[in-house]
């Protein structure tokens, strides 16, 4: 099969708290898509590294792991070994040690194709950092998706303030900025736009103005 005949994807890529997930989400349901948040294969990868004891080092019996990840999604949970971990994924410990070992390329390497099979008809959105550099990168569409990272500090600080979890504003912003500088200079699947990517500034947009900007490229696209 060549690739004209693989279901089409869209790649939505950015830093920590663009929005990407948000943005990825609505757009899938709005066409009756299919999603993929990349991030949360990374973090699964870490939480069962956390579990498992695994020295954060030991980069090739991380990627054993992960290539293992005994994983189900049902609805908005996910089970890891058949224990709903959707909340823990989401927290800091998890989330510093995925932008850790996902600087491993054997890492990277075990979740290649996991990622790959989530592209399925009748389309797939799909957000992370590498969507349209590294796992898909014949997708129509891709957008890099950015915001100033004040914005970005508060739209987390409310987003966990708002799920009843403790947050520090100025830990926050450190932290965004930590894994900024992690993710974008990396050697392998470093974060940064793919060459055909439209770069979409959301600091000042709502999320129904970004998501109206992506579905207005799509349409673009198949005019
Ligand atoms: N354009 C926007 N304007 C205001 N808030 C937004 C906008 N887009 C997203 N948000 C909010 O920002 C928060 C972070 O968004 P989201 O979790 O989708 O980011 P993300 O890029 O997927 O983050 P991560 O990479 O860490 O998973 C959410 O609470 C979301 O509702
Ligand atoms: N395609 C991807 C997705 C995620 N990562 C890494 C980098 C992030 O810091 C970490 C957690 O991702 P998030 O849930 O915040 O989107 O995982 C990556 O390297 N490549």
């Amino acid at each position: 099969m060549n690739n004209t005949s693989l279901p089409p994807v869209i790649a939505i890529d950015g830093p920590s708290a663009s929005g990407k997930g948000t943005l990825a989400g609505i757009v899938a349901k709005t066409l009756g898509w299919h999603q993929l948040d990349s991030g949360m294969l990374y973090r699964l990868s870490a939480l069962a590294v956390l579990r498992k004891n695994i020295q954060p080092d030991n980069e090739a019996e991380i990627a054993e792991v992960a290539r293992n990840l005994n994983v189900r999604f049902e609805g908005q949970q996910v089970l890891l070994d058949n224990d709903d971990v959707s909340d823990v994924l989401r927290g800091e410990e998890v989330g510093a040690l995925a932008s850790r070992i996902a600087t491993y390329p054997l890492l990277r390497q075990a979740l290649f194709e996991r990622q790959l099979a989530f592209r399925k008809a009748p389309g797939l959105v799909a957000d992370g950092r590498d969507m349209g550099t590294v796992i898909f990168p014949d997708a129509k569409l891709k957008i890099f998706l950015i915001a100033d990272v004040n914005e970005r500090a508060q739209r987390r600080y409310k987003q966990l303030i708002e799920k009843g979890i403790s947050a520090n504003l100025v830990a926050l912003l450190e932290d965004l900025k930590a894994r900024d500088e992690r993710d974008m200079n990396r050697s392998h699947a470093p974060l940064v736009p793919a060459e055909d990517a439209i770069i979409l500034d959301s600091s000042r947009l709502s999320i129904e103005e970004s998501v109206a900007k992506v579905l207005a490229y799509w349409s673009e696209v198949n005019a």
